[in-house]
């Protein structure tokens, strides 16, 4: 940690601050649902703003293709200008004139966000020239995204080369609590991986197994690790051109010596909404129309058992689609439990995630857990051991 130069090296009064955030926040019917990743960068931006400088925000929303309406951070603006308590100024590009224009008419202390950074395919690429664009309207660059600190790209990595470069408050805050929980943890430690973003996290998995004695694993990441051995999972959110990966993944996991566990029965649906028709079935008894939203009765015993047995727990992704009762019962039960045994002085728990993190607040047990993290293939990718680019990058020289 003390490698990194941080705000307390800045030189800011009067100065342009281009400030990578985290705000891929979930997000419904164009209304922030889970506000935390908003509140965890608050104190950087306070910070930055009362010693003068002005303030321009660059984040990503989503996995865009390019500019659409649905995946503008315009929609962010009213969440973050509340939680900030002063007005934000939206700007709706990240490069060019209008950036330029909107910061001559800004005051020191104000505040921008400018439009989402992947509008712009230099962003994922980290092309030079849309490096020396982003740029061209700081004098200088502060990362306080460590759950964006996975990627290599213009916004998170790229610009800590051609500012100079600081790393932000929340950016601190999470390598040192991660650090403190996690560096050497008790053993046995059980993860839990699940969620949507399986094509991006199923690839760590293979690292991961070498690192942890318990892999649970849901979500549609259960999912495609089930069609890997065989199973057929309908319709179910499942990547079926991974499947060969999941094998390899299973095959690593034996070698190392760690148990996985797979949900041995599921909550199935025809339809993705609130309360449809469900019923519980075992594996291996999908019906080819029904998807599975939720492990099962069975498969959350077992997890809650496992938890018995382990002192260490890390979680990204939930176990099923929480947002949609009741396909939220398995996460729930197995955070409350988690929580519990975190209260009884049996458990370090530490999970993280953007929706993991809305998760863990809609099951009441943010503040229970050890701690909750704003990262998830961040966290998984500092678990694993790997460097994380975005956190590289900002080494001192
Ligand atoms: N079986 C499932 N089918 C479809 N979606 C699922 C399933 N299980 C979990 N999800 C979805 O996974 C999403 C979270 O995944 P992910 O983005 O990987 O987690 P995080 O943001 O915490 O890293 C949630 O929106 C949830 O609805
Ligand atoms: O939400 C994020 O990660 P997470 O889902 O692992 O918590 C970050 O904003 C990174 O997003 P990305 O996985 O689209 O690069």
């Amino acid at each position: 940690m003390t490698a990194f130069k941080t705000l307390d090296d800045a030189d800011l009064a009067g100065r342009r601050a281009l400030v990578r955030v985290d705000l891929n926040v979930p997000m419904e019917d164009g209304k922030v649902t889970d506000t935390t990743r908003i509140d965890r960068i608050l104190p950087t931006i306070r910070e930055i703003a009362a010693k003068g400088a002005k303030v321009v925000l660059l984040a990503h929303f989503g996995r865009p293709k390019g500019p659409d309406a649905k995946n503008s951070l315009k929609q962010v603006v009213p969440a973050l200008a509340h939680a900030l308590g002063q007005p934000v100024t939206f700007v709706q590009d990240c490069i060019g004139d209008d950036v330029a224009k909107a910061l001559a008419a800004a005051k020191n202390g104000d505040v921008l966000l400018l439009e989402n950074t992947r509008f712009h395919a230099g962003d994922e690429k980290n092309d030079p020239d849309f490096v020396r664009a982003l740029a061209a309207n700081g004098d200088l660059y502060v990362n306080d995204a460590f759950s964006a600190a996975h990627r290599a790209h213009a916004s998170t990595e790229g610009l800590a080369h051609v500012l100079p470069a600081y790393a932000g408050r929340t950016m601190q805050a999470e390598l040192e609590a991660l650090s403190a929980g996690l560096d050497n943890p008790a053993r046995p430690v059980m993860a839990i991986v699940g969620g949507a973003k399986v094509s991006t996290k199923l690839d760590l998995l293979g690292n991961l197994v070498k690192k942890v004695d318990v892999l649970a694993i849901g979500g549609g990441m259960a999912n495609t690790f089930l069609a890997a051995r065989g199973i057929d999972v309908g319709k179910s959110l499942c990547e079926h051109d991974l499947v060969a990966t999941a094998r390899e993944i299973e095959d690593k996991a034996k070698a190392a010596g760690c148990e996985i566990l797979l949900p041995v029965d599921a909550l199935v649906a025809r339809e993705f909404k609130a309360n449809p028709g469900h019923r519980v079935v075992k594996i291996g008894e999908v019906a080819a129309e029904e998807m599975i939203l939720d492990a099962g009765p069975m498969s959350v015993a077992e997890v809650v058992l496992k938890l018995d047995t382990v002192k260490t727990l890390v979680w990204n992704g939930p176990f099923g689609a929480f947002e949609l009762p009741p396909f939220d019962t398995a996460t729930v039960t197995v955070a409350k439990a988690a929580a519990a045994r975190v209260k009884a002085g049996q458990l370090v728990a530490v999970a993280g995630g953007g929706d993991t993190v809305s998760a863990m607040n809609h099951a009441g047990v943010a503040d229970d857990l050890t701690y909750v993290s704003t990262a998830g293939g961040a966290f998984l990718e500092w678990m694993e051991g790997k460097p994380l680019p975005g956190v590289e990058a900002l080494r001192k020289g």
